[in-house]
């Protein structure tokens, strides 16, 4: 996205983006084809990006994500979507993606649920087939605001998909806005999730006030954790938050630009990235949201390394570490591996 301010190195270091929304990470040029596709909603582009230095509120950011969907409301669209931002990933390096995104019904459009799932599985396989360079998985998300029986209705459509999209179909997230809703309605439905297979991405203390939720659900316990901002005792968490995610050695997904752009911290040297990869607990660099935030995965590693002091070698480590959070199989993380070890020479050339 920002080609000219990102080092070549970042570019280049093969990568893992195991956190990024679908609807979020549309691009500008893929936002000026829906828009043109809909000029009758007069939606301008400044609606659904935030630029270099802006920040907003949380409730403002989640304003953004209801100008998005009313852009991509058609099969047509999510194909379009999905497509463009696969590409862009792959143009990006990132070799392997788990994009997740939340199921949505629009009655005018004949768009249904199921069909939604369907239309993210034939983008992955489209580009596949067009011999795009990149592994693209899929995680069911479940909007937390909408609720114990939406949640139980989305996990029986993962199961369903789990089953029959020849691993595709890896788990579930949970997502949505952080203020809204309790994860104890939602905790029978994670519940079933798990024990049918399906592996469990959950945003977990993103604003301050989930500390008492975080507990509950870490108990379940999770496979990998989004953002965790406020867990540790330093962010105003607690040690014994801390204690279960290592005890359960629970990955978290960091995305330092989403949490600075959304104003939950302050600035990049304050992000609790350094407490987790200072104790050596698995942190994996993610984008989040690469279109609302106007950022890519080259140059959030490029802001942790700058900001953390981190040398190339350590940069190396931390994308080549990420490929054990991977929720796909062993057989896909030694392939992977693999690749890793081909491409080192050419990127520290
Ligand atoms: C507001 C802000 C700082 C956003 C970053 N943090 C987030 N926290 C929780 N849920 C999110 C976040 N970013 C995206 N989402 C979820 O992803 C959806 C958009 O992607 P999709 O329609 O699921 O394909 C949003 O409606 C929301 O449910
Ligand atoms: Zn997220």
């Amino acid at each position: 996205m920002m080609d000219n301010e990102v080092d070549v190195f970042y570019r280049e270091l093969p990568k893992v983006e195991l956190h990024a929304h679908l609807n979020g990470s549309v691009s500008c040029p893929t936002i000026e084809k829906l828009i043109s596709r809909k000029p009758h909603l007069n939606i301008g582009h400044g609606m659904t990006a935030i630029g270099k230095g802006q920040r907003r509120t949380l409730d403002e950011c989640f304003q953004v994500f209801k100008v998005i969907h009313q852009l991509v409301d058609t099969e047509e669209d999510i194909l379009m979507v999905a497509t463009d931002v696969i590409k862009e990933f792959a143009a990006d390096g990132v070799k392997y993606l788990e994009l997740r995104s939340t199921p949505r019904e629009e009655k005018h459009t004949g768009l249904t649920k199921k069909s939604y799932i369907e239309t993210v599985i034939k983008a992955i396989k489209q580009c596949k087939s067009e011999g795009v360079d990149i592994d693209v998985r899929f995680l069911v998300a479940i909007d937390r605001r909408n609720g114990t029986e939406v949640a139980m209705e989305t996990v029986k459509l993962a199961e369903d998909f789990m089953l029959s999209s020849d691993g595709l179909v890896l788990g579930l997230d949970l997502s949505g806005d952080p203020t809204v809703g309790h994860g104890k309605d939602l905790l029978p439905a994670l519940q079933k999730a798990k024990n049918c297979g399906l592996k469990l991405s959950l945003h977990l203390s993103e604003v301050p006030s989930q500390l008492e939720e975080s507990d509950l659900l870490l108990d379940l316990p999770p496979d990998r954790i989004g953002h965790g901002t406020f867990l540790h005792p330093a962010m105003g968490g607690s040690q014994g938050l801390v204690d279960k995610v290592v005890k359960h050695n629970i990955p978290l997904e960091l995305c330092l630009t989403s949490n600075v752009k959304g104003q939950t911290v302050a600035r990049y040297s304050d992000h609790h990235f350094k407490h987790w990869y200072q104790m050596g607990h698995p942190s994996v660099i993610c984008t989040d949201d690469k279109g609302v935030f106007s950022t890519d995965l080259s140059q959030e590693y490029q802001l942790a390394a700058s900001t953390f002091d981190l040398s190339r070698e350590a940069v190396w480590k931390l994308s080549h570490d990420a490929i054990d959070c991977i929720f796909a199989p062993d057989t896909v993380k030694q392939q992977l591996k693999q690749k890793w070890i081909d491409l080192k020479p050419q990127v520290f050339k």
